[in-house]
């Protein structure tokens, strides 16, 4: 049984963010399971006192002493807690044996979070994601509810109950096997919820919005990862507050060592994303931190996500290395399948704002080893195109419009001829054959994992002749080295 056990209340009164870490640690490494209500609660707790607007301006100006926070009392965090426990069992009604959970018990918890919540409340606010936001403001934005139906679930005993997380949504998955899944809580803006429903067998479960049915299946740790990875050290929109920010990569760092990142991508990049802006001495480094989120979603996502390509080419990006970026986004673009406002607009901002920015630098500066000189990159650029033409392709709705044909023409035509003509866009089996006798390697944009020469055949298959490809590449495409 999970708990609010005496060797975490002996840390009390929190003072340092090593005492949040110490305490997390003993409930991560306990032999009975992380108690969910408790680290929401504490974590909430901070995230709110650092961030909220009272203090703001003293969080922006103030000098941080070491590892200082705001006192944290024992009775605030026991207040709390007993309340959310006993919202639970009030509600729910204990006489059941207990065994596992049923799609009207997690509909009934999901119903009592639901009907908790305040009538109207601006929902994509910060800060609205841990139960301390839920019992003291009675708000919680879509990831929170179903964080909070998991937990509820935990506190009544219910350990089959789990988080499900794609890149933009959050369910559960309950029963004997695991095998159950329920909706409960809503999805963007607009859209009827269907809470209690199961996730669909049909188009939408292959969407993005399900990960083409590859979601993250957390277990209890890897819960306690996802409400670490929700901790939201935003102050406003230009300023972190830095003890939150500091909290967060620290208890990150500890999940990652526990081995509990191992399968969520997300939390990872995470990670990678906060010790690019403040690298911890000793630890892996960014860059290695978003390959290994690639490789995680490659080994256990079936290369069904999008984020860990995305947070790579930002990375890329940010520091210049158009090359890399290239490749990241054109992985990324083999990704996706159907369509999804959230991810349109990633795509929307890579193809239309971003690649456009790498190449009016490239184009205008003298840089000896500019991309537009490389074939692999026009490859690349045409498989990023080239994935979300066929995202066009299987999508009800409409994709490209007149919007993205200007910059795609511009940044095309920016390649030279004599570079364009070393890629060669194969189309057809009989060619791929050939091509792969002659050289062993090729790019199979739809089977990444099965690249070592399997017989698999893509759509269309993009090689170029690059003489001695040199530098080990972390996409699946493996140009053929010589000339065809
Ligand atoms: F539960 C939902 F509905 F909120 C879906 C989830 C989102 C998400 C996440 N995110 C979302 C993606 N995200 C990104 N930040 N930068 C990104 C990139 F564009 F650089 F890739 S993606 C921040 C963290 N990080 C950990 N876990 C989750 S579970």
């Amino acid at each position: 049984m999970a708990g609010f056990r005496d060797l975490d209340k002996v840390l009390f009164p929190i003072k340092s963010i090593n005492n949040v870490v110490q305490l997390f640690r003993n409930q991560l490494e306990s032999p009975s399971e992380p108690d969910l209500a408790l680290l929401s609660i504490v974590a909430g707790v901070i995230e709110n006192s650092l961030t909220s607007r009272s203090n703001a301006a003293l969080q922006v100006c103030e000098p941080v002493e070491q590892n200082n926070l705001p006192i944290l009392e024992i009775k605030t965090v026991e207040i709390l807690y007993d309340k959310f426990r006993s919202i639970m069992l009030n509600a729910v009604d204990q006489n059941k044996a207990k065994g596992f959970a049923t799609r009207d018990l997690v509909k009934k918890v999901s119903d009592v979070i639901w009907n908790s919540l305040t009538r109207s409340y601006y929902k994509d606010r910060a800060h609205l994601q841990s139960l301390y936001s839920f019992l003291s403001g009675n708000k919680l934005d879509c990831f929170g509810v179903a964080f909070a139906v998991v937990a509820g679930c935990q506190c009544l005993g219910y350990n089959d109950v789990h988080l499900a997380l794609s890149e933009d949504h959050a369910w559960v998955i309950f029963g004997e096997n695991g095998t159950e899944t329920a909706e409960v809580t809503w999805h963007g803006k607009g859209n009827e919820d269907k809470r209690g429903q199961e996730i669909g067998k049909g188009v939408s479960a292959r969407s993005w919005l399900y990960v083409n049915n590859k979601p993250v299946i957390c277990t209890r740790h890897m819960e306690v990862a996802a409400l670490v990875s929700a901790i939201n050290p935003s102050l406003n929109s230009t300023h972190d507050a830095y003890e939150v920010a500091l909290l967060q990569q620290e208890l990150l760092w500890l999940l990652y060592e526990l081995g509990h990142l191992k399968k969520y991508p997300m939390a990872i990049g995470n990670l990678g994303d906060l010790e690019e802006i403040a690298a911890t001495e000793g630890k892996v480094p960014c860059k290695d931190l978003f390959q290994e989120a690639v490789t995680s979603a490659r080994s256990y996502y079936s290369n069904q996500h999008v984020y860990p390509y995305t947070y790579q080419g930002g990375y890329f990006y940010r520091n210049k290395m158009y090359e890399e970026a290239f490749e990241s986004w054109a992985n990324a673009s083999d990704v996706i399948r159907l369509d999804d406002e959230e991810i349109y607009k990633e795509f929307l901002e890579i193809a239309n704002e971003l690649i456009p920015h790498i190449m009016k630098i490239e184009s205008s500066g003298f840089s000896a080893n500019t991309i537009l000189k490389k074939p692999k990159c026009f490859a690349d650029l045409l498989r990023f195109y080239d994935g979300i033409c066929q995202w066009e392709e299987g999508s009800a709705t409409p994709v490209l419009h007149i919007g993205w044909a200007k910059p795609l023409v511009l940044t095309i035509s920016k390649f030279d001829a004599d570079v364009r003509a070393q890629v060669n866009i194969v189309c057809d089996k009989s060619e791929e054959d050939k091509l792969l006798k002659k050289n062993g390697t090729y790019f199979n944009n739809n089977n990444y994992e099965k690249e070592n020469g399997s017989t698999a055949v893509s759509d269309s298959v993009v090689s170029t002749n690059v003489k001695n490809h040199s530098d080990k590449d972390n996409s699946p495409f493996h140009p053929s080295i010589e000339a065809l």
